[in-house]
């Protein structure tokens, strides 16, 4: 593994980091405006004086933070396959290139000592998952993983009741941020409650402590819902993801190449402006993760 040296120095003097996941670049993001993204992801970071890193492999190495070429590489070369942890061992033997989802980099940046992480929107719990099984590793592997995740909830291509579920199953510690309104990604709500809120960064960083007290090695899931007047168009949203899903089913999509399709095809459908919202989030989430790393930060000292 091989660590990018400002993301070293600064985990080793305890300034704040932010890990950022890079299969929202390569395949939740069209080309090339996702490296435009991957680049102000990034910046807002440093505007905040905290640390990106952004994890990927690269050639069967798993970098956690990247430099720029390698950042252009996992954005605009289309032969990056979609990696999550289980294909990472693989990946590895064989040289290839990856990126890496949410399950895979909470994985590398908690081995990294890393402690908070910003994403778009979690993997979860599919639509029919009782007849196919299809529950994203990310529930999984932050049953396990000791890190904090901002994410806008989790899309509404998801079964959000059951995915909250099983949250509540694997003991992954969810709060909603400023509210108790479980956000559904394109949309401020999800008609779902939870039964925690924190009002700010620094509850956040309570919560990990007390989490570390505990001895705990598991996630804390931060729900962070987009502004109503940020969110996508409720009517539009409600149509363009009705026919995607549809579409879906129809085209016999399956396994991993799911979660890919469907973002693809709602953003045709909205004609865009899911793409808008998507960053809007992304970005909203990545700077409530500086705000949490720098809270953090000066807890430690
Ligand atoms: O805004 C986004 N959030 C999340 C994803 C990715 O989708 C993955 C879930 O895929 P699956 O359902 O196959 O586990 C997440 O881990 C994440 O990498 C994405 O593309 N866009
Ligand atoms: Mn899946």
């Amino acid at each position: 593994m091989q660590i990018l040296p400002e993301v070293a120095e600064a985990i080793a003097a305890g300034r704040p980091v932010v890990a950022l996941e890079s299969t929202i670049i390569s395949h939740g993001l069209p080309r090339p405006r996702n490296l435009q993204a991957a680049h102000d992801f990034e910046q807002i970071l440093r505007d905040r004086d905290v640390v990106p890193a952004t994890i990927a492999v690269v050639d069967g190495e798993p970098h956690v933070g990247l430099t720029a070429s390698a950042l252009e590489r996992v954005a605009l070369d289309e032969s990056v396959v979609k990696v999550s942890v289980r294909d990472l061992p693989v990946a590895m033997a064989t040289g290839a290139s990856g990126a890496t989802t949410v399950a895979a980099t909470a994985y590398l940046a908690a081995k990294a000592g890393i402690r908070v992480f910003s994403t778009g929107g979690l993997g979860g719990v599919h639509r029919g998952a009782s007849a196919t099984f299809d529950e994203s590793a990310d529930l999984t592997v932050l049953a396990r993983t000791p890190i904090t995740v901002v994410s806008a909830g989790v899309k509404s291509i998801l079964d959000i009741p059951a995915t909250l579920e099983r949250l509540e199953t694997l003991s992954v510690t969810v709060v909603g941020y400023g509210t108790d309104r479980f956000p559904s990604f394109w949309l401020t709500e999800s008609g779902e409650t939870l039964d925690w809120a924190v009002p700010d960064a620094d509850g956040v960083a309570a919560v990990m402590a007390a989490n570390d007290v505990l001895g705990r090695t598991s996630a804390v899931l931060v729900a962070n819902p987009l502004p109503y007047d940020k969110q996508l168009d409720p009517q539009l949203h409600h149509d363009a993801l009705a026919q995607a899903l549809a579409e879906a089913e129809r085209d016999g999509i399956s396994g991993k190449d799911v979660s890919p399709y469907l973002l693809a095809r709602i953003v045709e459908l909205t004609r865009g402006s899911s793409l808008e919202v998507n960053l809007d989030i992304a970005a909203n989430n990545i700077a409530v993760g500086a705000d949490i790393a720098r809270s953090w930060s000066v807890r430690q000292q």
